[in-house]
């Protein structure tokens, strides 16, 4: 790897509060909020922090509109949430939603599950969301998933993660985040995949969100740095899955990717110590040990 072609900054998207606690045991709003509050503490900037989707779909979500209206703010943090549809989206900004994310798929399949609709209806559906978003000024994020592979269909053309990705773009996300759902990739593969999307979508445009189910996850991360990435997705403690790929453990732990920055002179702005005890905290609330190993060596010195 040559440092010169690494990255000075990496701007960490947290997804814990959404991606994670949407796949844990119900967590109260109340735990969800200080894990908030204490992300933001810890210095992270971009927080997922809710989902409007259907609660019957994904009850733990149920209660993100009161989560986005009584977080204590702090200045400087983005805070948002997915949102599928309108509907979603109306409630988002009700709820004070500082910006959105549709989120689509490169697989047939998992969009039928996920969301209930093929991939070109989802495009349809998200039109007016772009729309309504676009009139309200708030900027919208774009996820497509099963970036490296597929829990039904195995493996996924990166032809047409490029494709979605690049219509996702068209439409008027300002970023595209690549979804490697059921963590299988692997670094050789994960790169390629970002080089072939990197082809119609700007890569300073990209985000990386790699599950870590199989445990290649910061390797896969560390093989794509120097394509030009610098927007990482990961969730705090390794918290989460996704409802709709049984077996998919949940993203990057930050603390891990946040280590491994640091120790490559890559800025974060994040502090560890505090990430990690915000990550030991909602892992108590779970009644579960840290996904992070960084975490664990932290918290054991
Ligand atoms: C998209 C839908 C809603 C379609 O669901 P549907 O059943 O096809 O939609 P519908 O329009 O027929 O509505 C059905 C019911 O849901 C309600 N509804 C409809 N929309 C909303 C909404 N926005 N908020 C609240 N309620 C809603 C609607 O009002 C109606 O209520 P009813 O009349 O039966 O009482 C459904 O499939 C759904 O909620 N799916 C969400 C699945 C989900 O959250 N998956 C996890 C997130 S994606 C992910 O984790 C991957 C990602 C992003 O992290 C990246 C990666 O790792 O790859």
């Amino acid at each position: 790897m040559n440092a010169a072609s690494l990255p000075n900054k990496v701007c960490i998207f947290e997804v814990g509060a959404r991606d994670g606690l949407q796949n844990e045991k119900a967590v109260s709003t109340q735990d969800k909020l200080t894990l908030i509050e204490q992300l933001a503490d810890a210095g992270v900037k971009r927080i997922e922090a809710a989902s409007f989707v259907s609660p019957k779909w994904v009850p733990q979500m149920a209660d993100s509109g009161d989560v986005l209206k009584t977080v204590k703010r702090k200045q400087g943090v983005v805070y948002s949430a997915l949102t599928p549809n309108l509907k979603g989206l109306e409630l988002a900004l009700d709820a004070g939603a500082d910006e959105v994310a549709i989120f689509g798929a490169a697989s047939e399949s998992f969009s039928q599950r996920n969301i209930n609709c093929s991939i070109e209806e989802s495009i349809a559906r998200f039109e007016p969301v772009m729309a309504l978003a676009k009139q309200r000024n708030i900027p919208v994020r774009g996820y497509v998933s099963c970036v490296l592979g597929c829990p039904y269909e195995g493996d996924i053309d990166i032809n047409e993660v490029a494709r979605v990705s690049e219509i996702l773009y068209k439409m008027g996300c300002y970023e595209i985040s690549l979804g490697d759902t059921i963590g299988v990739g692997t670094p050789i593969k994960a790169r390629k995949m970002v080089e072939a999307v990197a082809k119609l979508v700007p890569v300073e445009k990209l985000a990386l969100h790699f599950h870590d189910t199989y445990g290649q996850a910061l390797a896969n991360i560390a093989a794509c740095l120097s394509t030009g990435v610098s927007v990482i997705d990961s969730s705090v403690a390794g918290l989460g899955g996704c409802p709709y790929a049984k077996g998919a453990s949940g993203n990057l732990a930050t603390e891990d990717v946040v280590y491994m920055l640091h120790g490559m002179g890559i800025e974060t702005g994040i502090d560890l110590t505090k990430l990690a005890k915000a990550g030991q905290q909602i892992s108590h609330t779970l009644g579960r040990t840290t996904g992070s190993k960084v975490a664990q060596a932290i918290c054991a010195e």
